[in-house]
């Protein structure tokens, strides 16, 4: 049986996925691609590890952009397809595996078919952190192609194949990276009384980081406060001198999360003294919410209801979180949820998304950048 070229392409790409600004096998394989396709209608400027593509239109007034993220997890995969990862301990957890074949297929019909307007191609490396979108924005390359709107897409396996998740305004939160690191006294296991225990003191913070959202953020408001890594200590009898917590805050305001960061701070400070150790907090990397241009997601609505093969559904906002909130703050245009039915969610070591959605997103992104002419 023949297989779909951009199946293909997604599979070659799920066996290497590499982390933010590591995307060197990926960037090689793509820029390889292009290599197979016409190129006197095509520019390219290479950006870190991702790049931009310009297609010239054949009567350009404006410049439409389309925007990839290239980058994996730090997930040991377990679907046992034949094609997973071979890089150990990385995965294509987030589906950017399947965004990168799909903008590859929209960006290879229009190298070979232009319409009017240029169309402007981004391969963005480190979605998932500490982030590329901003620095892309803020660089000299997108400083000269500046689209005059924007958009985007992300797999969503709770929806079935043949669906399209979007909304006006809101779509996913505001976010921030949280690590903190607390310093006591380590010791032997047998003589607790002269040590400050550090990973009993994590426990208790852990514990406390719940009542943020259970005790402090307004019911009718929303936050997320998740602890997904804790580290801390040596071996099995000796008291831990250090514990690290690594997560992530989501809100859908920007002053729901200065209070919640208000709370962790108390918090950290009551551990300290609780438990007379140190810590630091460390905020990384902060994601701007992703917000739909109104208009433009209402038209791209209208589009969608006039095809018989998309169900569309007006969906909910996420807390999901997306740098692609920054383009998006600066230029007009939106992002949709593209159904992709696994029983395993993002960010799953499980996760397999039905690869059929593929050439489906390829005619919808092409059939909607055709429509925005005419
Ligand atoms: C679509 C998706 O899953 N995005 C990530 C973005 C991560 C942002 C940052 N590294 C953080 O953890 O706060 C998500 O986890 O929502």
């Amino acid at each position: 049986m023949t297989i779909n070229p951009f199946v293909a392409l997604r599979r070659d790409l799920h066996r290497i996925p590499e982390l933010g600004y590591q995307e060197f096998k990926t960037q090689t394989y793509l820029l390889d691609y292009l290599e197979s396709l016409p190129s006197e209608r095509m520019e390219i400027k290479k950006w870190k590890t991702g790049f931009f593509v310009k297609i010239q239109g054949k009567n350009p007034s404006r410049l439409i952009g389309y925007r990839t993220d290239i980058d994996g997890l730090p997930i040991e995969e377990q679907t046992g397809l034949p094609f997973s990862s071979e890089h150990q301990g990385k995965m294509h957890a987030c589906g950017h595996d399947f965004h990168m074949s799909i903008a590859l297929g929209v960006l290879s019909h229009f190298v070979r078919n232009p319409i009017n307007d240029d169309l402007l191609f981004i391969f963005q490396p480190a979605e998932e952190g500490p982030g590329g979108a901003q620095p892309m924005l803020e660089s000299p390359e997108m400083k000269e192609w500046m689209p005059d709107m924007i958009f985007a897409l992300h797999i969503a396996p709770e929806y079935a194949p043949g669906t399209i998740a979007v909304k006006e305004g809101i779509l996913f939160a505001n976010t921030s990276e949280l690590f903190i690191d607390l310093t006591g006294k380590g010791g032997h296991a047998a003589y607790p009384h002269h040590t400050k225990d550090m990973v009993v003191a994590a426990s208790h913070l852990v514990t406390q980081l719940q009542t943020i959202v259970s005790r402090n953020v307004n019911p009718l408001d929303s936050a997320v406060v998740t602890i997904g890594k804790i580290t801390g200590g040596t071996v099995q009898n000796i008291i831990a001198e250090q514990a690290r917590l690594e997560g992530t805050i989501r809100t859908f305001s920007d002053e729901a999360m200065a209070s919640v960061k208000e709370r962790i701070e108390a918090l950290v400070k009551g551990i300290e003294a609780g438990f007379e150790c140190t810590a630091s907090i460390d905020y990384g990397s902060m994601y701007h919410q992703v917000y739909n241009h109104e208009g433009i997601t209402a038209e791209f609505m209208a589009f969608l209801k006039g095809r018989q093969d998309v169900n569309l559904i007006e969906c909910k906002e996420a807390m999901t979180g997306e740098d692609f909130g920054y383009m998006l703050k600066e230029i007009p245009g939106f992002m949709f949820w593209l159904g992709a039915g696994s029983e395993y969610g993002l960010h799953h070591a499980k996760l397999t998304p039905d690869e059929a959605v593929i050439p489906f997103a390829i005619d919808v992104v092409t059939g909607y950048i055709e429509h925005l002419e005419i």
